[in-house]
């Protein structure tokens, strides 16, 4: 792909759109079709470097898995819970799901496993995560002391027991050990120490793992029983189409003041993303719940102050929404966001500065001021997010330029063109 990408402005989009396979639903298919006995039909799979990860490592442990592109199609034949290690190595890029969900499974099998991503995810925590399975009695460490993959792990199966899990850094540690938990000797009890960042995605945990088949007992989202010895049934599950994505065009239809349908998605999704919609209403926009698609139109914006913690993912595309309205925008709740594939507080400040904006930066989000908007080379510091959201500006503003595109292949490889073929009808 190009080095950069100018975005080309254009006038209120009108169009629909049914974005890729959600990502947090591909990867929790995977690892729980990949533990069930038989085969599983995945459909309407997203298929990006995050999925391509999970899937060349579940190979890894003797998972047969089929891609099947035209149909968007994964068929899993799942080992079981039965997998040995012979110092298997795992690769793992910048895919947090991948890592964390992998962590908890690999101490599942028999033998050696090493789990390691690239340099951005040497700096991602998950020492958390490590001592919760080490309570439930795994051999598990990171390879240095500061508590960030590589990460090492001598499995003999999982005995179980009781286990706290911090939950204020990421929520993925929780998902990873809840999905880990049937596969356990005996029973296992997790519960939250503290703040629980990102809830919806442990909704979203729970769910996908009844809907394969096993029980979880659940109190209020802080303390969970799992029995264990249960095995996930195969079957074919339909995956939704991802609601972060969805969030690039309904900010599109805000930014250009013209009006977006996303298709597949509703109130009731799975992904707790779908409520980035009630926060573009907050700012003027006008939304309507479809039986099987979500449309925002756009209207006269006005800044918000608004708690994200649940939507973190939507973070940047509400700030390049903000750009555009009145007045000053105030997010909070994410302080997680620093954590993710970069820090999406600090590096996204500087960023909305070169764009015009004033930006004050508080330890768990940002007030953003909008200001005259200028053209601005836009570093994407590896965060598909970054390219995604910040290429919004540009559909108003000449002179936006998108630094690094291609890395938006992490979620979505044809974001662009699926951005251009949506501006096209503008
Ligand atoms: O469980 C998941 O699928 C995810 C949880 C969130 O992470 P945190 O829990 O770290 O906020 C989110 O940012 C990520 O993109 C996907
Ligand atoms: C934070 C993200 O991803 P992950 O943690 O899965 O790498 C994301 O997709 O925005």
């Amino acid at each position: 792909m190009v080095s950069e990408i100018e975005i080309t402005p254009c006038g209120p989009i009108f169009g629909s759109i049914r974005p890729p396979g959600s990502k947090s639903l591909t990867n929790r298919a995977l690892i729980i079709a990949a533990l069930a006995q038989g085969r599983s039909l995945l459909t309407g799979a997203l298929a990006s470097e995050d999925t391509e990860v999970m899937i060349e490592s579940l190979r890894a442990i003797g998972v047969a898995i089929d891609v099947d592109d035209i149909s968007h199609t994964l068929r899993v034949d799942g080992n079981g819970g039965q997998f040995q290690g012979e110092n298997t190595e795992m690769f793992i890029a910048n895919s947090g799901t991948s890592m964390r969900f992998l962590t908890a499974l690999a101490t599942l099998g028999q033998g050696t496993f090493r789990l390691d991503g690239i340099e951005r995810m040497r700096e991602r925590p998950i020492g958390d995560l490590i001592k919760a399975l080490q309570q439930l009695g795994a051999d598990i460490q990171t390879e240095s002391d500061n508590g960030c993959p590589p990460v090492l792990v001598r499995a003999q199966g999982l005995p179980g027991g009781k286990a706290t899990i911090a939950g204020n850094i990421s929520s993925q540690y929780l998902s990873g050990l809840l999905m880990a938990a049937p596969y356990a000797r005996s029973e296992v009890q997790l519960e939250v120490d503290g703040e629980l960042v990102s809830q919806p995605y442990v909704r979203m945990t729970t769910q996908i793992m009844r809907d394969f088949g096993v029980t979880v007992e659940e109190n209020d989202c802080r303390r969970f029983v799992i029995a264990g010895q249960q095995q996930y049934q195969a079957r074919q599950y339909a995956i939704e189409p991802d609601a972060s994505a969805a969030s690039y065009f309904w900010g599109a239809a805000a930014v250009s003041g013209g009006k977006v349908c996303v298709e597949g998605l509703t109130k009731d999704a799975l992904q707790g993303d779908v409520g980035f919609v009630e926060a573009l209403r907050q700012m003027g926009c006008e939304v309507e719940y479809g039986k099987d698609s979500i449309t925002v139109t756009g209207g006269q914006l006005k800044g918000i102050d608004i708690d994200m913690g649940e939507i973190s993912d939507t973070v940047q595309t509400l700030a390049a929404v903000a750009l555009f309205a009145e007045g000053p925008t105030r997010v909070t709740g994410v302080a997680h966001n620093r954590h993710k594939e970069t820090d999406r507080i600090g590096d996204l400040a500087c960023e909305l500065r070169k764009l015009g904006a004033t930006v004050e930066e508080l330890e768990d989000g940002m007030v953003i001021t909008p200001g005259t908007l200028q053209p601005a080379r836009i570093e994407t510091y590896n965060d598909h997010r970054m390219a995604m959201s910040l290429a919004l500006v540009g559909l108003r503003q000449p002179g936006v330029v998108i630094t690094n595109p291609a890395c938006t292949s992490k979620t979505y490889p044809l974001f662009f063109e699926d951005l251009a073929a949506i501006c096209q009808g503008a």
